[in-house]
């Protein structure tokens, strides 16, 4: 909480700055309004004194602006809310919110993408400026009810000291709600868990992916029952909470009503035994009838506000991180080689990722030489995708250290370094674009270049796909926006064709780049893209690292490293370690036997 005002002060500027007509209009009613409940009590009063008083003229005189304020109050009610509603939103949905989608893709890397308390936090925030600026709102809209509930205790004390006392009670239907909220709120963290479990179950049984494998092991009614168990758990806790909150704000608002009619009561005897005006009489009940109003605008910007907690909360972390995140930048101060000599070494690299409870990469060293064609192999998991992840900068060893020709990667700027990269990742996008835009993206500038895209679609073996295609280049791809639906093989195609724009990367990284294209053609692209790699090669000294469960498919390589538990268990020629009869001869003897069983039954 003590990072909230700095936070309101925050949003304030930026209301103020962005819009700074609406920021003054909302202010001004809301000052307004203060005035108008006293002068509404007070010209009340007055007129009330003079109708007694039998003096005509000056109750009708009195009675004018009694009418004008009372009318202002309301009118300036609708006026708040409409004012501090259109300010709110626009600073939420102009500002704010893609305040925050510029901060997510800022960040250096992708860790964060992949940290479920990162992306539980960014879920909660994504959509929730309006609930965030709207809180700094509530927090005026409170300062300013606690100016009313002054103006009325002035008034009250006016009459008589001891109804002070009744003011006093107003605060406790307040202190009531906020316990209350508390309650549910604590109910609320309490259940997340099961509520997110819920979710993605509910997700899952209407996703297309998993209702091949759903439908043919009859999973259906055993994740339903699961997601109904996880959400009657989350159910029972909340409605436990919402009970006790209830009782206890029934509790509350029956001690503010006990003491309103105390305090009328008190007023009507002082006026009874004329220590009191009639005017006096009508001047506490008004008062009193306002301070309900009141008290019930204070409880509820409170409990608003600390409600608007479960963003506020997400935001300040989520904005901790990314100043933590710029707080280490890249030392910078090494420049990407134009070319590369020796090539990429990794000394003693390991790394774990965040919320793991192993390494998935320990004390990896090796050399990839500068031109070579290197092979990453090893079973599910043993650390070959993260390992071309700390190559592409998209995390950083926890430690160890990469070296480009010498120069730590992580004194390059990771721009830079991928600016000259080309990478097809093992989760490749389908952008639901047209094909030549599809493919353009892999080079901004090329994006133009209609010769460099079929080449890269050439590349990748795609051409034929694009020509079979209804309107070729120009086809819009994917069922979310009507275009046509490719098979995985081919949007695969595409991202390979999408790498391939970048004609002389230093790096290219193919992470399983054929895992859905069957064995003739990925061993027509990887054969086709080994040749090219090993030609811009001996220019660039570019290295391509091809990451593949299909040993055959890579065996052209120069090098082949074996990962095993994240750990490099050996390194060399396909010749050579096929010839050393270790491990990787024995998954290549695995695979080969397998294959001849398949064609030999
Ligand atoms: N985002 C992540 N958060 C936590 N752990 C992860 C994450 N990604 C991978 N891991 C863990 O790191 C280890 C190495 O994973 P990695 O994806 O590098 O393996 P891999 O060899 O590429 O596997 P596969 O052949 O299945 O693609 C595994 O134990 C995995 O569970």
């Amino acid at each position: 909480m003590r990072r909230y005002p700095g936070l309101w002060w925050s949003l304030f500027r930026l209301s103020w700055s962005t819009h700074r007509w609406l920021t003054v209009s909302t202010l001004s009613v809301l000052l307004l309004s203060v005035v108008a409940t006293g002068a509404c009590a007070l010209a009340l009063r007055a007129a009330v004194n003079a109708m007694v008083a039998g003096e005509g003229f000056a109750a009708v005189t009195a009675a004018v602006p009694a009418v004008a304020a009372y009318a202002a109050l309301h009118v300036l009610q609708d006026a708040t809310a409409t004012c501090r509603n259109a300010v709110t939103n626009r600073v939420a949905r102009l500002e704010v919110e893609p305040g925050v989608h510029r901060e997510v893709a800022a960040l250096p890397g992708i860790e964060h993408l992949e940290r479920t308390d990162y992306l539980d936090r960014l879920k909660a925030v994504r959509d929730g400026g309006t609930q965030l600026v709207g809180s700094m709102w509530r927090v005026v809209l409170t300062f300013t009810s606690v100016m009313k509930l002054l103006v009325a205790a002035g008034l009250l004390g006016s009459i008589s000291p001891c109804l002070l006392a009744f003011v006093t009670a107003a605060a406790v239907p307040a202190v009531c709600q906020l316990k209350g909220q508390r309650l549910l709120n604590d109910s609320q963290v309490a259940t997340m868990e099961a509520v997110r479990l819920e979710a993605s179950l509910a997700e899952l049984a209407v996703d297309a992916g998993a209702a091949p494998q759903i439908r043919v092991s009859g999973a259906a009614p055993g994740l339903g029952a699961r997601r109904e168990a996880a959400w009657a758990e989350a159910h029972r806790v909340r409605l436990r909470a919402r009970l006790a909150a209830s009782a206890l704000r029934l509790g509350g608002w029956t001690v503010f009503l006990a003491a309103l009619l105390a305090g009328i009561v008190l007023v009507v005897g002082r006026s009874a035994s004329g220590e009191a005006s009639v005017g006096d009489v009508v001047l506490a009940v008004t008062v009193a009838t306002s301070l309900g109003q009141t008290v019930q605008v204070t409880v509820n910007s409170t409990v608003a506000t600390t409600t608007a907690g479960s963003v506020i909360e997400p935001y300040l972390w989520l904005r901790r991180y990314g100043e933590r995140a710029r707080e280490c930048p890249p030392a910078g101060g090494a420049e990407v080689p134009e070319a590369l000599r020796e090539g990429i070494r990794l000394q003693g690299v390991t790394f774990r990722y965040g919320g793991s409870d192993h390494e998935a990469l320990h004390g990896v060293s090796c050399l990839l030489p500068a031109g070579a064609v290197v092979a990453v192999v090893g079973e599910n998991g043993s650390g070959k995708s993260t390992l071309v992840k700390l190559l592409t900068m998209l995390y950083r060893p926890d430690s160890g250290t990469v070296l480009v020709d010498g120069r730590p990667l992580d004194r390059l700027d990771p721009e830079e370094w991928r600016a000259r990269i080309s990478a097809v990742p093992q989760q490749f996008g389908r952008y639901p674009l047209t094909v030549s835009e599809s493919v353009g993206m892999g080079d901004l500038a090329g994006m133009a270049d209609r010769e460099r895209i079929t080449e890269s679609l050439r590349a990748a073996n795609a051409d034929e796909l694009v020509d079979s295609l209804p309107e070729g280049l120009e086809t819009r791809l994917g069922r979310e926006l009507s275009g046509v639906e490719l098979s995985e093989g081919q949007w695969q195609r595409l991202a390979m064709a999408r790498a391939a724009m970048r004609r002389s990367p230093l790096l290219l990284v193919l992470d399983e780049p054929t895992a859905s294209i069957d064995a003739v053609t990925e061993r027509a692209i990887l054969d086709r893209r080994m040749t090219h790699a090993r030609a811009a090669g001996r220019d660039t000294g570019g290295i391509t690292v091809v990451v593949s469960h299909r040993l055959s498919a890579v065996s052209r390589a120069d090098l082949v490293l074996v990962l095993a538990h994240g750990r490099l268990v050996e390194a060399g020629p396909h010749a050579e370690l096929v010839d050393r009869g270790g491990p990787y001869a024995r998954m290549y003897a695995a695979q080969a036997n397998a294959y001849r069983d398949e064609r030999c039954p």
